[in-house]
C-alpha cells in the first residue's frame, strides 16, 4: 500500500535500488538522527528480505545515510516502512521535504540456516584470521596493507 506518488520505483532500467521517498517534513541538524516515514507498506514473498540503503548522492553531498544500513524488512512485516536517517555533516541542516528519495530498497532471496552447536569447525586456509589479518605477517605491516 503506498499514499499517492510514495510508490517505490527504480529511476533507471536494470537498477537495484528502488528508491523511497519521504512522507514527511523535517529538518535534520548536524549530527541528528530521525525515523523517516515512506508511507508505504507491503508484503514480500516468502523466501525474500528487503534491505533499505542510502543513496550516494545524499551521502557524498550531504552526509547523509541509513543509520541501520542495511535496514532489514522482514517478509512478514506488515507495518510502514521507515527509515532512521542520520545527518553526519558537522555544520550543515539537511531539509527533508514529503517526495523527496531518501534512501533504496534492495529486494533479495535469503535462505534459511539450521544452526547447530559443535565442539569443532572444519579448517580453511582463513582460520580465524580477520579485521586486517592479511595486511600484516608476524605481526607486522605488509607494503600491501593499504
Ligand atoms: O530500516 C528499517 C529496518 C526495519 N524496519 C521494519 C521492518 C522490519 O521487518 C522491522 C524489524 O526490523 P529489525 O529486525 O531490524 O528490528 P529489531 O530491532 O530486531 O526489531 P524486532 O524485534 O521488531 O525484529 O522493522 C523498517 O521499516 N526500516
Ligand atoms: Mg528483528
Amino acid at each position: 500500500m503506498a499514499a499517492p506518488g510514495q510508490t517505490p520505483a527504480y529511476a533507471q532500467p536494470g537498477d537495484a535500488g528502488a528508491d523511497l521517498r519521504s512522507s514527511e517534513s523535517l529538518v535534520l541538524g548536524p549530527g541528528e538522527r530521525a525515523l523517516v516515514g515512506t508511507g508505504i507498506s507491503f508484503a514480500l514473498p516468502e523466501g525474500y528480505a528487503a534491505f533499505v540503503v542510502p543513496r550516494s548522492g545524499l551521502a557524498v553531498r550531504h552526509g547523509i545515510t541509513v543509520l541501520n544500513s542495511p535496514g532489514t524488512i522482514d517478509a512478514g512485516y506488515r507495518g510502514e516502512i521507515k527509515v532512521p536517517l542520520m545527518n553526519t555533516d558537522a555544520s550543515a541542516e539537511f531539509r527533508i521535504e514529503p517526495g523527496d528519495r531518501i534512501a533504496q530498497l534492495i529486494v533479495m532471496p535469503v535462505s534459511w540456516a539450521v544452526f547447530q552447536a559443535v565442539e569443532a569447525l572444519p579448517e580453511s586456509v582463513r582460520g580465524n584470521g580477520g579485521f586486517g589479518s592479511t595486511g600484516v605477517r608476524d605481526g607486522a605491516p605488509l607494503e600491501s596493507a593499504r
